[in-house]
Protein backbone atom coordinates (compact mmCIF):
# COMPACT_ATOMS: atom_id res chain seq x y z
CA UNK A 1 0.00 0.00 0.00
CA UNK A 2 1.08 3.42 -0.96
CA UNK A 3 2.19 5.30 2.32
CA UNK A 4 0.01 8.10 3.99
CA UNK A 5 2.63 10.75 4.08
CA UNK A 6 6.07 10.74 2.21
CA UNK A 7 8.69 14.19 2.36
CA UNK A 8 11.07 14.73 0.10
CA UNK A 9 14.30 16.66 1.11
CA UNK A 10 11.82 19.53 2.89
CA UNK A 11 13.87 22.03 3.97
CA UNK A 12 13.39 25.99 5.61
CA UNK A 13 16.17 28.77 6.39
CA UNK A 14 15.34 31.56 8.94
CA UNK A 15 17.93 34.14 8.25
CA UNK A 16 20.70 32.34 8.02
CA UNK A 17 19.02 29.12 10.35
CA UNK A 18 18.78 26.52 8.41
CA UNK A 19 15.57 25.22 11.18
CA UNK A 20 15.05 22.31 9.06
CA UNK A 21 17.00 20.41 6.42
CA UNK A 22 16.22 17.27 4.04
CA UNK A 23 13.47 16.21 5.57
CA UNK A 24 12.80 12.64 4.50
CA UNK A 25 9.74 10.74 6.56
CA UNK A 26 7.78 7.79 5.11
CA UNK A 27 4.61 7.30 7.14
CA UNK A 28 2.31 4.31 6.41
CA UNK A 29 -1.18 3.83 6.96
CA UNK A 30 -2.11 3.21 10.82
CA UNK A 31 1.72 3.57 11.86
CA UNK A 32 2.24 5.33 15.18
CA UNK A 33 5.56 7.23 14.68
CA UNK A 34 7.75 9.83 16.99
CA UNK A 35 9.48 12.40 15.80
CA UNK A 36 12.10 13.49 18.87
CA UNK A 37 15.22 15.50 19.40
CA UNK A 38 16.90 18.51 21.34
CA UNK A 39 15.52 21.27 22.10
CA UNK A 40 15.34 23.59 18.99
CA UNK A 41 15.89 20.58 16.72
CA UNK A 42 13.31 21.94 14.44
CA UNK A 43 10.68 19.14 15.31
CA UNK A 44 7.62 21.59 16.00
CA UNK A 45 8.53 23.68 12.71
CA UNK A 46 8.64 20.63 10.80
CA UNK A 47 4.58 20.26 12.26
CA UNK A 48 4.72 23.56 11.23
CA UNK A 49 5.71 22.60 7.59
CA UNK A 50 3.36 19.30 7.12
CA UNK A 51 0.50 21.68 8.38
CA UNK A 52 1.06 24.72 5.58
CA UNK A 53 1.97 26.76 8.49
CA UNK A 54 5.52 27.57 7.17
CA UNK A 55 5.78 26.71 2.91
CA UNK A 56 9.20 24.89 2.65
CA UNK A 57 12.20 26.62 1.09
CA UNK A 58 12.56 23.59 -1.08
CA UNK A 59 11.19 20.00 -1.30
CA UNK A 60 8.02 18.87 -1.34
CA UNK A 61 5.23 16.97 0.74
CA UNK A 62 2.94 13.83 -0.45
CA UNK A 63 -0.20 13.24 1.29
CA UNK A 64 -2.30 10.74 0.84
CA UNK A 65 -1.04 10.66 -3.24
CA UNK A 66 -1.87 14.77 -3.65
CA UNK A 67 0.78 17.22 -3.54
CA UNK A 68 -0.22 19.40 -0.67
CA UNK A 69 3.11 21.54 -0.69
CA UNK A 70 2.18 25.29 -0.53
CA UNK A 71 -1.17 24.39 0.35
CA UNK A 72 -2.65 26.95 3.10
CA UNK A 73 -3.51 25.62 6.11
CA UNK A 74 -7.22 24.85 6.10
CA UNK A 75 -7.03 23.38 2.50
CA UNK A 76 -4.81 20.99 4.45
CA UNK A 77 -6.93 20.34 7.17
CA UNK A 78 -9.32 19.41 4.72
CA UNK A 79 -7.16 16.71 3.21
CA UNK A 80 -6.76 15.24 6.39
CA UNK A 81 -3.84 16.56 8.59
CA UNK A 82 -4.67 17.49 12.13
CA UNK A 83 -2.91 18.81 15.00
CA UNK A 84 -2.33 19.83 18.65
CA UNK A 85 -0.05 22.72 19.71
CA UNK A 86 2.77 22.69 22.41
CA UNK A 87 1.27 25.51 24.31
CA UNK A 88 -2.52 25.04 24.49
CA UNK A 89 -4.68 26.76 21.94
CA UNK A 90 -7.75 26.55 23.18
CA UNK A 91 -10.76 29.01 22.40
CA UNK A 92 -10.63 29.44 26.61
CA UNK A 93 -13.81 31.99 26.88
CA UNK A 94 -16.35 29.29 24.63
CA UNK A 95 -17.73 25.90 25.94
CA UNK A 96 -16.16 22.81 26.19
CA UNK A 97 -18.50 21.37 23.18
CA UNK A 98 -18.35 24.65 21.01
CA UNK A 99 -14.48 23.94 20.77
CA UNK A 100 -15.32 20.90 19.44
CA UNK A 101 -18.20 22.02 17.62
CA UNK A 102 -15.81 24.73 15.58
CA UNK A 103 -13.61 22.10 13.86
CA UNK A 104 -16.82 20.06 13.26
CA UNK A 105 -17.13 22.87 10.84
CA UNK A 106 -14.65 22.36 8.63
CA UNK A 107 -16.87 19.91 7.16
CA UNK A 108 -20.34 20.86 7.14
CA UNK A 109 -22.61 20.55 4.10
CA UNK A 110 -24.36 23.01 3.78
CA UNK A 111 -23.90 26.77 1.84
CA UNK A 112 -23.85 30.12 3.23
CA UNK A 113 -26.79 31.36 2.32
CA UNK A 114 -28.65 28.35 4.06
CA UNK A 115 -26.76 29.07 7.50
CA UNK A 116 -27.51 32.60 7.14
CA UNK A 117 -31.66 31.90 6.46
CA UNK A 118 -31.07 28.60 8.62
CA UNK A 119 -32.75 26.86 6.53
CA UNK A 120 -31.89 23.67 4.27
CA UNK A 121 -29.57 21.54 5.04
CA UNK A 122 -28.15 23.91 8.31
CA UNK A 123 -30.76 22.54 10.54
CA UNK A 124 -29.51 18.83 10.18
CA UNK A 125 -26.03 19.38 9.43
CA UNK A 126 -25.79 21.46 12.97
CA UNK A 127 -27.63 17.82 14.56
CA UNK A 128 -25.41 16.13 13.12
CA UNK A 129 -21.94 17.86 14.10
CA UNK A 130 -23.84 18.34 18.08
CA UNK A 131 -24.34 14.62 18.06
CA UNK A 132 -21.09 13.69 16.55
CA UNK A 133 -18.95 16.51 18.84
CA UNK A 134 -20.96 15.04 22.01
CA UNK A 135 -19.82 11.66 21.18
CA UNK A 136 -16.34 12.87 20.73
CA UNK A 137 -16.07 14.67 24.11
CA UNK A 138 -17.98 11.41 25.56
CA UNK A 139 -14.72 8.98 24.61
CA UNK A 140 -12.41 11.83 26.29
CA UNK A 141 -14.57 11.62 29.65
CA UNK A 142 -15.18 15.17 29.28
CA UNK A 143 -19.52 15.01 27.93
CA UNK A 144 -20.46 16.06 31.54
CA UNK A 145 -17.85 19.18 31.33
CA UNK A 146 -19.22 20.33 27.69
CA UNK A 147 -20.98 23.20 29.40
CA UNK A 148 -17.99 24.82 31.13
CA UNK A 149 -15.79 27.26 29.89
CA UNK A 150 -12.79 25.77 28.03
CA UNK A 151 -10.64 27.88 30.44
CA UNK A 152 -11.98 26.37 33.39
CA UNK A 153 -10.92 22.91 32.51
CA UNK A 154 -7.99 21.67 34.56
CA UNK A 155 -4.50 21.70 32.39
CA UNK A 156 -4.40 17.49 31.91
CA UNK A 157 -8.33 17.82 30.28
CA UNK A 158 -7.43 21.05 28.19
CA UNK A 159 -4.60 18.86 26.46
CA UNK A 160 -7.58 16.39 25.93
CA UNK A 161 -10.08 18.96 24.87
CA UNK A 162 -7.14 19.99 21.91
CA UNK A 163 -7.43 16.24 20.62
CA UNK A 164 -10.30 15.73 21.16
CA UNK A 165 -10.96 18.87 18.84
CA UNK A 166 -8.18 17.59 16.11
CA UNK A 167 -10.35 14.75 15.94
CA UNK A 168 -13.40 16.58 14.84
CA UNK A 169 -12.23 17.42 11.78
CA UNK A 170 -11.75 13.66 11.10
CA UNK A 171 -7.98 13.84 9.97
CA UNK A 172 -6.35 10.60 8.74
CA UNK A 173 -2.96 11.78 9.85
CA UNK A 174 -3.47 12.90 13.38
CA UNK A 175 -0.05 15.36 14.45
CA UNK A 176 0.65 15.94 18.48
CA UNK A 177 2.96 18.44 19.56
CA UNK A 178 4.40 17.66 22.77
CA UNK A 179 1.00 16.12 24.72
CA UNK A 180 2.56 15.31 27.69
CA UNK A 181 3.88 18.51 28.93
CA UNK A 182 3.11 19.76 31.95
CA UNK A 183 1.73 16.31 33.24
CA UNK A 184 2.67 14.30 36.13
CA UNK A 185 3.30 10.49 35.75
CA UNK A 186 -0.58 9.13 36.03
CA UNK A 187 -1.91 11.31 33.48
CA UNK A 188 0.92 10.86 31.10
CA UNK A 189 -0.26 6.89 31.39
CA UNK A 190 -3.46 7.86 30.83
CA UNK A 191 -2.76 9.76 27.88
CA UNK A 192 -0.78 6.99 26.41
CA UNK A 193 -3.79 4.53 26.65
CA UNK A 194 -5.90 7.41 25.02
CA UNK A 195 -3.60 7.95 22.25
CA UNK A 196 -3.51 3.76 21.45
CA UNK A 197 -7.33 3.79 22.14
CA UNK A 198 -8.22 6.78 19.41
CA UNK A 199 -5.48 5.42 16.84
CA UNK A 200 -7.24 1.94 16.80
CA UNK A 201 -10.71 3.46 17.21
CA UNK A 202 -10.08 5.79 14.37
CA UNK A 203 -7.89 4.09 12.46
CA UNK A 204 -5.58 7.01 12.89
CA UNK A 205 -2.01 7.75 11.74
CA UNK A 206 -0.06 9.91 14.30
CA UNK A 207 2.89 11.31 14.08
CA UNK A 208 4.14 12.65 17.88
CA UNK A 209 6.60 15.06 18.99
CA UNK A 210 7.48 14.39 22.80
CA UNK A 211 10.48 14.78 25.60
CA UNK A 212 8.74 12.08 27.74
CA UNK A 213 11.06 9.08 26.48
CA UNK A 214 8.97 6.34 28.67
CA UNK A 215 5.77 7.44 26.52
CA UNK A 216 7.32 7.80 23.30
CA UNK A 217 9.33 4.51 23.93
CA UNK A 218 6.53 2.90 25.51
CA UNK A 219 4.05 3.56 22.39
CA UNK A 220 5.52 4.24 19.01
CA UNK A 221 6.27 1.71 16.78
CA UNK A 222 8.89 3.69 14.98
CA UNK A 223 11.25 6.61 15.19
CA UNK A 224 13.07 9.52 14.01
CA UNK A 225 15.70 11.99 15.83
CA UNK A 226 16.31 15.49 14.39
CA UNK A 227 19.55 16.86 15.31
CA UNK A 228 20.10 20.70 13.91
CA UNK A 229 17.00 20.36 11.50
CA UNK A 230 18.78 17.06 10.84
CA UNK A 231 17.28 13.41 11.01
CA UNK A 232 19.80 12.04 12.83
CA UNK A 233 18.46 8.51 13.24
CA UNK A 234 15.38 6.15 12.35
CA UNK A 235 14.22 2.76 13.79
CA UNK A 236 12.65 1.11 16.07
CA UNK A 237 12.48 2.28 20.08
CA UNK A 238 15.29 -0.76 20.93
CA UNK A 239 17.36 0.55 17.99
CA UNK A 240 17.43 4.26 18.43
CA UNK A 241 17.72 3.74 22.18
CA UNK A 242 21.50 2.07 22.03
CA UNK A 243 22.37 4.54 19.01
CA UNK A 244 25.48 6.40 19.66
CA UNK A 245 24.57 9.01 17.92
CA UNK A 246 21.51 9.97 19.43
CA UNK A 247 22.80 9.14 22.97
CA UNK A 248 25.34 11.95 21.93
CA UNK A 249 23.07 14.23 20.77
CA UNK A 250 21.24 13.99 24.20
CA UNK A 251 24.46 14.52 25.68
CA UNK A 252 24.20 11.40 28.01
CA UNK A 253 20.57 11.55 29.31
CA UNK A 254 18.70 7.94 29.24
CA UNK A 255 17.13 7.99 26.01
N1 LIG B 1 9.45 31.69 12.80
C1 LIG B 1 10.74 31.51 13.09
N2 LIG B 1 11.65 32.49 12.87
C2 LIG B 1 12.95 32.32 13.15
N3 LIG B 1 13.47 31.19 13.65
C3 LIG B 1 12.62 30.17 13.89
C4 LIG B 1 11.22 30.27 13.64
N4 LIG B 1 10.64 29.08 13.97
C5 LIG B 1 11.62 28.30 14.44
N5 LIG B 1 12.81 28.94 14.38
C6 LIG B 1 14.12 28.38 14.77
O1 LIG B 1 14.21 27.09 14.20
C7 LIG B 1 14.90 26.21 15.08
C8 LIG B 1 14.03 25.01 15.38
O2 LIG B 1 12.98 25.38 16.28
P1 LIG B 1 11.78 24.41 16.68
O3 LIG B 1 10.86 25.17 17.55
O4 LIG B 1 11.23 23.77 15.46
O5 LIG B 1 12.54 23.30 17.54
P2 LIG B 1 11.94 22.13 18.42
O6 LIG B 1 12.72 20.91 18.09
O7 LIG B 1 10.47 22.04 18.25
O8 LIG B 1 12.30 22.61 19.89
P3 LIG B 1 11.60 22.35 21.32
O9 LIG B 1 11.82 20.91 21.64
O10 LIG B 1 12.35 23.25 22.23
O11 LIG B 1 10.17 22.71 21.17
C9 LIG B 1 15.28 27.01 16.32
O12 LIG B 1 16.58 27.49 16.16
C10 LIG B 1 14.25 28.15 16.28
O13 LIG B 1 14.75 29.28 16.95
Amino acid sequence: MDPLLKTNNVSISFGGIKAVQDFNIVLNRGELVGLIGPNGAGKTTAFNLLTGVYQPTTGTIEFDGVDVTGMKPYKITQHGIARTFQNIRLFGNLTVLDNVKIACNYLVNYSLAEAILRVGRYGKEEERIEREAIELLRLFKLDDKKDELASNLPYGLQRHLEIARALAARPKLLLLDEPAAGMNPQETLDLMHLIEEIRKRFELTILLIEHDMSLVMGICERLYVLEFGKILAQGIPQEIKSNADVIRAYLGEEV
